[in-house]
């Protein structure tokens, strides 16, 4: 079908036609040539002066048409259409005085009649604003083309508006993941402004909701956002750098929307004169922050740079449209739309990219985390391991501690150190448990250790009976086990080593150094230290025993063991009625050996007498010292016989005994003897000493070198 333009001659005529009763315009039946003048377009005719009326005329198109109709993109401000005198159309109210107000930027769709063609079609316009007349595009058109037209230059706006709106939300919800969050939540703004924007320039959107105001505010409030979420971006993206500039341009153009729409809400403006203060605010503000967005481009990352270029775009573009709603360049329609498709494209590219990043460093995250997980979990099975290993520890520690208590006041109670010693190789097994081991007793004069027990399979791992001596006094790792030395203090060659202990490294840890390993050998070492000290103990007595049992003179027992001594003799021989003899000697006149030869020849005398005596008797009889000169022998199991023989034996071995002190010849000596034996003589062996004196005493009276019984 045709569509004719109907954009050439046009006439137009300032001021208001006056009615007729029945309301029709005169000037639509007068053809008064020279009142109307031509115009190209019927658009701000020349000479307006303060005039708000106009009307504009011309003739219709020939063309062949069903259902015609004309097509007009906009009208400032508001518009009655005549045709043959009759009002054909209406949008706005004009008043008594041929005024109005603003009630929006609608396309119009003019019915007309078949036969139109040739016929003349005039227009009432009214405008306080800016601009007078109509706008844009003027047709005349097939009505259902129109419509076609219509959804399909809509669809374009729709699609685009709908992915702007989109784009808001994704860019919301990436605001909540973000640390970025205000700058995303801008980006959302911003796409939705731009969204708002186009949508609400949709031809369509009457032929749904026919409430143009509504869909200018709507615009209104897109467009007028647009430079708030630019300028409060870049402001956001120059941090920490200060740019006072760019926050008041935003803070402006906030203050700027809400000024605008509520003064023109309220009806105190129109809310088309808010456009062209905004436009001027709009293309300053651009220019205030060409600077810092070059600053961004040149300086910001490749988002910054991606989302930048869309507002340029969307910016020329704006200012374009911008420059031919203010006549500055002929009319076009300007692909708007476009931009804010450029927009929401970059707010695409940088929240994908966003979420790829995202989702790498979520990745990345998770990875560390899971090996955050598993490293602690493995730290945590170590602690309750080493936990339990620890507690079993403490349990076995106060276990063999109470054990090595009662090792030790059982050593204690030993009544010598070789007791003590003897018990040691069973004790120590079963202080070493569970560790397999061995324990050798040093033997000095073969130069080794010998085995004196092992326990568990010790033997098996290769636990020989005999070691080589060591010198260290220390702890040793010798071939998977521990060699701990047993030591003691000995008062007569200070430290001494009894013997060694070998204990098997456990299997399972194979380590010296493993807390429960050192705590193993503490413990041991901690036993072992104790029982040296026992033994030093015992040691220590037994030298303080041999000093006091011993005369200091000659080396054999003195009194104080012949007192201790006796009474336990005289009892075994009573019990298992075993004879028992004594005997006790007397150096025959020592003063005067004395005196003659000086006290140091007679201390040598009296030593030999003490070796001879030592010889003459057996082990198992007690030579003793009794006092000074005198001597006493306590012969168990020996009959009166046996004690007299043994006695002359000794008398005869003094007397032949030549004496001599550094070298020189000092004579000879003689001794008394004195005996008595149980049970020949004494009704109790308790009684021998007593008699063997009384003997002896009896030998010094009967002429002295003699032995005699009592
Ligand atoms: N050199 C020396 N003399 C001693 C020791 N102990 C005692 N004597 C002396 O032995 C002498 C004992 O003298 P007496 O008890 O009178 O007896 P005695 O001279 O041997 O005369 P009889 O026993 O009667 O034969 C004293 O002079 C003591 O000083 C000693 O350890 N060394």
């Amino acid at each position: 079908a045709d569509v004719v333009d109907l954009e050439s001659g046009w006439e137009y005529r300032w001021g208001d036609s006056p009615f007729t009763p029945e309301g029709v315009p005169l000037w639509t039946h007068d053809d008064a040539s020279g009142r109307w003048s031509s115009i190209g377009f019927p658009s701000n005719p020349p000479g307006r002066g303060s005039q708000t009326n106009v009307w504009f005329r011309a003739t219709l198109p020939d063309g062949s048409w069903r259902d015609p109709v004309l097509y007009v993109f906009s009208v400032d401000l508001i518009v009655e259409v005549y045709l043959e005198g009759r009002r054909i159309y209406r949008f706005g109210h004009f008043g008594a005085q041929g005024e109005g107000r603003f009630e929006g930027w609608p396309w119009h769709m003019i019915p007309l009649p078949v036969d139109c063609a040739g016929k003349r079609v005039y227009f009432r316009v009214f405008s306080d604003y800016m601009d007078i007349g109509l706008w844009g595009r003027i047709r005349v058109m097939e009505r259902v083309d129109l419509l076609l037209g219509v959804v399909r230059s809509s669809i374009e706006r729709l699609v685009i508006g709908g992915f702007s709106f989109l784009i808001a939300c994704l860019s919301l919800f990436f605001g909540f993941l973000s640390r970025e969050r205000l700058s995303f939540t801008t980006l959302a703004l911003f796409s939705l402004a731009s969204g708002c924007m186009v949508l609400s320039g949709s031809q369509i959107n009457l032929l749904v909701i026919d409430r143009p105001l509504l869909w200018d505010y709507m615009g209104a409030i897109g467009y007028f956002t647009i430079p708030i979420a630019m300028a409060f971006l870049l402001d956001r993206w120059l941090r920490p750098m200060r740019a006072p500039l760019v926050g008041l341009v935003w803070r402006f153009h906030l203050f700027y929307l809400v000024g605008a729409l509520a003064l023109s809400w309220t009806g105190m403006v129109s809310l088309a004169d808010t456009y062209p203060v905004f436009d001027a605010c709009f293309a300053i503000s651009l220019a205030l922050l060409l600077i810092p967005a070059v600053h961004v481009a040149v300086h910001g990352n490749n988002d910054q740079k991606a989302i930048l270029a869309a507002h340029a775009i969307l910016s020329l573009l704006l200012l374009l449209d911008m420059a031919v709603a203010h006549g500055l360049i002929p009319w076009v329609e300007v692909p708007v739309a476009w931009g804010a498709l450029a927009f929401s494209l970059a707010v695409v590219i940088v929240s994908l990219r966003y979420y790829a990043c995202t989702q790498v460093a979520l990745q990345a995250l998770n990875l560390s985390l899971e090996q955050e997980v598993r490293r602690r979990t493995a730290a945590l099975a170590r602690l309750v391991s080493r936990e339990r290993r620890r507690a079993r520890m403490l349990e076995v520690e106060s276990g063999k501690r109470a054990e090595l208590e009662r090792l030790l006041s059982d050593l204690q109670g030993c009544k010598e150190m070789e007791e003590a010693v003897s018990s040691l190789p069973q004790w120590l097994s079963a202080f070493c448990h569970p560790l397999a081991g061995a324990y050798y007793r040093l033997d000095k004069d073969a130069g080794n250790y010998r085995l004196q027990a092992s326990w568990l399979d010790a033997s098996r791992s290769g636990i020989p009976s005999l070691v080589p001596v060591c010198e260290s006094a220390g702890i040793l790792t010798v071939d998977r086990h521990w060699r701990l030395p047993l030591r003691y203090e000995d008062p007569r060659y200070g430290e001494c080593e009894l013997g060694v202990l070998w204990l098997r490294i456990p299997d399972e840890r194979g380590r010296a150094d493993s807390d429960e390993d050192t705590e193993w050998l503490s413990l041991i070492e901690l036993g072992l230290e104790k029982i040296g000290l026992v033994l030093s103990q015992h040691c220590l007595h037994g030298e303080l025993r041999r000093l006091s049992y011993e005369d200091g003179l000659t080396g054999i027992k003195n009194r104080r063991f012949l007192d201790d001594m006796f009474s336990r003799e005289a009892s075994l021989a009573a019990r298992h009625e075993r004879p028992l003899s004594v005997i006790m000697c007397d150096v025959d006149h020592f003063k005067r050996f004395n005196d003659t030869h000086g006290h140091a020849a007679g201390d040598r005398v009296l030593r030999r007498v003490a070796e001879i005596l030592s010889g003459v008797f057996r082990q198992t009889d007690l030579v003793c010292r009794y006092g000074g000169e005198e001597f006493t022998v306590v012969m168990p199991g020996t009959r009166l016989e046996d004690c007299r023989q043994r006695a002359e034996e000794l008398r005869q071995g003094i007397e032949t005994e030549s004496f001599e002190y550094e070298g020189c010849p000092l004579g000879s000596v003689t001794i008394s003897v004195g005996i008595a034996s149980w049970p020949e003589m004494a009704v109790a062996p308790e009684m021998l000493i007593v008699i063997a004196d009384q003997a002896l005493y009896r030998a010094k009276r009967a002429g002295r070198n003699r032995v005699e019984s009592y």
